[in-house]
């Protein structure tokens, strides 16, 4: 008999994209042979950011059209998702069919949730198939309760609420979701003031296929997210991930690495350093832009910024004036960073982030402290767990002109490292963090219970 072989089926976002890597990772040490489909567009940007080192051991990479021209806009989820669906489900057909015809063919599938659909594929073709959900497990029982908060009249069948400025909650200790932290109208309306309507749908739609799939994992754990486990004990958490760390292991990325920055981080004091990442789709004005990079500037600490190729809404040099001299190497720009082993360096005091649900993972299990600025999606839901619930990061806030000041980003790095109870805090997540994935880890048992059922 063959090795078992999954077909992994991310979404084509980077947040989406590293994590499904991760798990394939873990597969492939029990002996998986991982088929890795990425469109054709985001494979392309991963060849080319492969660093030399980096491995892809028993992992095959594919790929398959994402059903937009070359000039569509990939940012744009509404038309993206919409696209996926009508290409995808016939190329992964074929994909299985020529498997068939190797000595290896594909056993099972580990589907991205957000593409539900395509474990109808696996079902047709006879593959046994786990969902992955990258994001907080919250946000997935609350897509899952779709049909249970329509009969409870909490929502409509359009999936607004009936009670537009009362608050609910999905079950006893979880947070409570008002309007806007509903996930479907969490992404904006696109150019044609259509994406929530097509992401209520999409998510209606891939409900549908949830009981296919046998398993139902998400990057999480118990400690952090407990009533939602109570409350939907089918989201089996198995997180925080952790391959990133491993040296050779290529986690995905879509843009190259700079490593060099390590050696920068190890020039610097323990806990000094302040991380600045905005994950992979944030965008800032112009404006904005400078008025932060004079508010790191203020801090008077050093610090390590990603600033992408595409963080800014502007092509020229987005840089206030004499900044770069006046801050000099204390301060560290970089296009993308190996973030996990930044993370888990002890130069790094602080993380500004998104709160895109990885970072989150990625900064809490190395006992991060936070400060969040969030733009889209998940990210408003994340920042309530990260400074009401856990209570390990604090909120930077526009004012009324809509800018975060210079003079607010200083205050609250201040206030943030000089707050003693939260380091503690952080502490103690990233000890549950660990424990969770140790031997014998809850998390580290439910990865282990999915593997080895697909393994027989
Ligand atoms: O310089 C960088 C910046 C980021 N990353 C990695 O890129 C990933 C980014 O993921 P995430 O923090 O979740 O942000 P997004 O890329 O914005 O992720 C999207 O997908 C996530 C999972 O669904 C959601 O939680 C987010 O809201 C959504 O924006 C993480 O693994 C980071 O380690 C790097 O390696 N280097």
């Amino acid at each position: 008999m063959g090795l078992p072989h999954v077909l992994a089926v991310p979404y084509p976002a980077q947040g989406h994209v590293i994590p499904i890597m991760e798990v394939c990772h873990c597969l492939v040490d029990q002996g998986f042979k991982v088929t890795f489909v990425n469109t054709e567009f985001n494979h392309k940007r991963l060849l080319a950011a492969l660093s030399e080192e980096s491995t892809m051991e028993h992992i095959v990479l594919v790929s398959v059209p994402d059903g937009l021209g070359p000039g569509d806009d990939r940012n744009d989820l509404g038309s993206l998702t919409e696209s996926l669906m009508k290409v995808m489900p016939r190329c992964l057909e074929e994909l299985i069919e020529k498997s068939n015809e190797t000595e290896d063919p594909m056993t099972c599938m580990l589907v991205d949730e957000t593409m539900g659909w395509a474990l109808e594929v696996g079902r047709k073709k006879g593959l046994r198939s786990a969902a992955y959900w990258p994001g907080c497990a919250q946000m997935l029982a609350t897509k899952l309760s779709i049909p249970e908060l329509v009969s409870r009249g909490v929502i409509d069948g359009y999936g607004k609420l009936i009670s537009e400025h009362e608050p609910f909650q999905l079950g006893p200790g979880m947070p409570f979701i008002d309007e806007p932290h509903l996930i479907w109208n969490l992404i904006g309306d696109g150019s044609d003031g259509r994406t929530k309507e097509i992401v209520f749908n999409n998510i209606v739609h891939n409900n549908r296929f949830i009981d296919v799939a046998e398993f139902i994992l998400c990057n999480s754990f118990k400690e952090i997210e407990e009533p939602t486990f109570r409350y939907n004990p089918k989201i089996l958490p198995i997180g925080p991930l952790f391959t990133g760390l491993r040296p050779s292991r290529a986690v995905g990325h879509f843009w190259p690495e700079d490593a060099a920055c390590l050696s920068w981080l190890d020039e610097q004091q323990p806990g000094s350093v302040v991380y600045v990442a905005f994950g992979s789709f944030t965008i800032f004005d112009r404006l904005q832009f400078q008025e932060f990079a004079l508010g790191l500037e203020a801090t008077g600490r050093p610090f390590l910024w990603v600033v992408r190729s595409d963080l800014t809404d502007s092509s020229a040099d987005v840089y206030p004036d004499g900044f770069k001299e006046r801050v000099g190497d204390r301060g560290r720009i970089v296009a993308w960073a190996p973030q996990q082993k930044v993370l888990a360096h002890p130069s790094v005091a602080c993380f500004v982030s998104h709160c895109g649900w990885n970072s989150i993972m990625e900064g809490v299990k190395n006992g991060k402290l936070f400060l969040c600025w969030p733009y889209f999606g998940d990210h408003f839901l994340d920042q309530i767990y990260i400074c009401d619930d856990w209570k390990v990061g604090l909120r930077l806030t526009p004012d009324e002109s809509g800018i975060v000041k210079r003079e607010q980003v200083k205050s609250k790095v201040e206030e943030l490292l000089s707050n003693e109870e939260m380091r503690t805090r952080a502490s103690m997540l990233k000890e549950n963090a660990r424990q969770n994935t140790n031997e014998g880890g809850a998390s580290l048992e439910n990865l282990k219970i999915f593997m080895n059922a697909f393994k027989a």
